[in-house]
Formats: structure tokens, sequence, C-alpha cells
């Protein structure tokens, strides 16, 4: 009789922007696994607690926090190398860090847009280049991107960073065609609109009454709802998934409605 195995236990994994949001909640979620998660945000006050709260609970991972702002080419390789030394290897790759500010593309300057294009595209880049070195060196890995349903359908004001996570898509599809005889498989997530400190910040989106998780019909959804996915992608249960996007995002919405009910357009 087959049994689905969805484990990550014993794994070491690597998750990029994890003080907050998503990131935190993949990171809780893979150690909960079993995993031990190397974890990174431009701050080692922000990281630092999480990966204290992930060491002084019961779960059987660990966690280090390294402070690495992803779009510095060497703060990546060195958060990488302190990861692999503390826990012995790299399996799981995840470049969740990210971000955006929201407006109109003819007030976008083209430093605006760089930099949106550069935290997204680039900080994706160098983690996925400089944990495949490891993963190609060691015999394997996973990586996961986090895009978004911004960079598969279109919404006013997001044109930086809709360019920036359709380009993220792109790169995991290309790239999955590359490394596939290095046993490295890469997949991505494309969440909907997830309840993060950022999305409160960004979008002024703060949901104090949330829907429970299994209602499937809700405007908004929970980290863990983006971290489940991920490590589906990362466990033996998708050993035959690489170069695939992942849609998350509760109820499909004909066009732009979503953004329209949440009065984003
Ligand atoms: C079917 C479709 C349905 C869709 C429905 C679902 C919708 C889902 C939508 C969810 C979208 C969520 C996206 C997220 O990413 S959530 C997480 C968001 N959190 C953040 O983004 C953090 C907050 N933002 C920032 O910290 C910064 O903006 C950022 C890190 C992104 C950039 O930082 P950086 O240090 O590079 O930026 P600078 O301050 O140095 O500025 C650089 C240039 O950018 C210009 N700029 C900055 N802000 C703005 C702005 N608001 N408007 C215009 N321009 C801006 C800034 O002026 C600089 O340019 P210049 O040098 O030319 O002045
Ligand atoms: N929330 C949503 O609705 C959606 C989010 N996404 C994507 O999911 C990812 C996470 O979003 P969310 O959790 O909402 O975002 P948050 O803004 O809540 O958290 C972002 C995290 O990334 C870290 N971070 C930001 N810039 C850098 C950097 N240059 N180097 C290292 N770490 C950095 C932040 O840490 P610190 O500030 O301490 O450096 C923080 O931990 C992003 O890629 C986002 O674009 C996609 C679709 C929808």
């Amino acid at each position: 009789m087959h049994e689905a195995d969805f484990g990550v236990a014993g794994e070491t994994a690597i998750v990029t922007g994890a003080s907050q949001g998503i990131g935190r909640s993949i990171a809780e979620t893979l150690a909960a696994g079993g995993a031990n998660v190397g974890i990174c945000s431009r701050e080692m006050d922000r990281v630092g607690p999480v990966a204290d709260e992930i060491n002084d609970s019961d779960v059987d991972g660990e966690a280090l926090a390294v402070e690495c702002n992803v779009r510095e080419r060497e703060q990546v390789e060195a958060f990488v190398e302190e990861v692999v030394e503390e826990f012995g290897g790299l399996d799981i790759m995840v470049n969740n860090a990210g971000g955006e500010f929201v407006a109109p593309f003819e007030d976008i300057s083209p430093n605006g847009f760089d930099s949106i294009l550069d935290l997204n595209v680039m900080g994706t880049v160098h983690g996925m280049q400089v944990a495949g070195e490891h993963m190609r060196e060691d015999g394997g890995g996973k990586i996961v991107n986090v895009a978004s349903v911004n960079g598969q359908h279109p919404a006013p004001n997001e044109s930086h960073y809709s360019t920036a996570k359709a380009g993220i898509i792109q790169l995991t599809e290309t790239v999955a065609t590359e490394w596939n005889d290095d046993g490295i498989r890469i997949n991505c997530v494309a969440p909907g609109l997830i309840q993060t400190p950022g999305v409160a910040e960004t979008l002024g989106i703060d949901s104090e009454d949330m829907p429970p998780r299994d209602q499937v019909d809700r405007r908004i959804g929970y980290g863990e709802d983006i971290a489940d996915v991920v490590q589906f992608l990362v466990s033996p249960a998708a050993a035959f998934m690489t170069g695939e996007t992942v849609t998350v995002k509760g109820v499909p919405r004909p066009g732009n409605s979503m953004q329209h009910d949440l009065g984003l357009q």
C-alpha cells in the first residue's frame, strides 16, 4: 500500500526573509517537520528572536539566524556558507524575501523600478546560484521560489512588482530545465493575498477577524497556507515535479475582482 511522504525530517533548509510573514511561517513549519533551518533578514534584531523561538520550542528542527540582505551577493554567499557549516549541508532553499511599493507606472522612477527588480529577481538569482553550487556538489536538492499571483495576472499600480514576479516564474521554469541532471528540483509558489505585516504596511490590509483555514472561499490567506505547499514541494511526495508554479489563492475570481473587493482598484 502506498503512503504519501511529505517528510523533511533531518534535512537542512534555508528560508530568506523569515523575520515575519510568509517566510517566518515557512521556517516554523519546516522546523516543526524536523528540518534544521537557516533563516535571514536584513536585521539580526528581527530575525534572531524567530530562531530563538524555534530553538526554545519542542520542535525537532533547530534554527540558525543570520543577518543577510539578499540584494548583496557576498552576504548571500556568507549566509549559505554559515548554514552549511553549522548543519553540515544544504538540501532545501526557499527564496522568499521580496517586497514592493504600490504606485502608478508613470510615478515609478528608474531607481524605484530597479529596486523592486533587484530585491525580487536578483535576490532570487543570488539565492539560487549560491545554493545551487552547494547542491550540485552534494548530488542534488530542492529550491522553491516565492512569486505572486501578480506575476500571473495584471493588476494596476503593480507594474514593477508584477514584472519581477513574472520573471521569477520564468527563472524557475528555465533553470529547472538546466539543473535536472544535477538532481535539483526547482518549483515556485504564487500566493494570492496573505495576511502578513508587509501587507498591513504596504496595502493597509490588516484583518483582525480571519476566517477559518478550512474555508476555501476567503479573500485572504494565512502564511501557513503557503508554508504547507512549500513543504509539499520540497518533500518526496513532489519528486516528479520541477519547473512548476503552484498558485495558492482560494477560489478563482474572474479578472481582478479580488483586488476590486479589497478596494485596491
Ligand atoms: C487575479 C489577481 C488577483 C490579485 C489579488 C491579490 C493581490 C495580492 C497583492 C499582494 C501584494 C503583496 C505584495 C508583497 O510583496 S507583500 C510584502 C510587502 N512588504 C514590503 O514590500 C515591505 C515594504 N516596502 C519596502 O520596504 C520598500 O518599498 C522596498 C524594500 C520594497 C524598497 O526598498 P529600497 O530600500 O530599495 O527603497 P528606497 O526607499 O531606497 O527607494 C528606492 C527607490 O524607490 C522609490 N520609491 C520607494 N517607495 C516608493 C513609492 N511608494 N512610490 C514611488 N516610488 C517609491 C524611491 O523614491 C527610490 O527612487 P528614487 O531614488 O528615484 O527616489
Ligand atoms: N503577503 C502577500 O499577500 C503576498 C506576498 N508575496 C510574496 O511573499 C514574500 C513574503 O511576503 P510577506 O511575508 O507578505 O512580506 P513581509 O513584508 O511581511 O516580510 C518580508 C520579509 O522579507 C525580509 N526582507 C525584506 N527585504 C529583504 C532583503 N533585502 N534581504 C533579506 N530579507 C529581506 C523582511 O525582513 P526584514 O525587514 O527584517 O529585513 C521580512 O522578514 C515576498 O516575496 C512577497 O512578494 C506574494 C504574494 C502575496
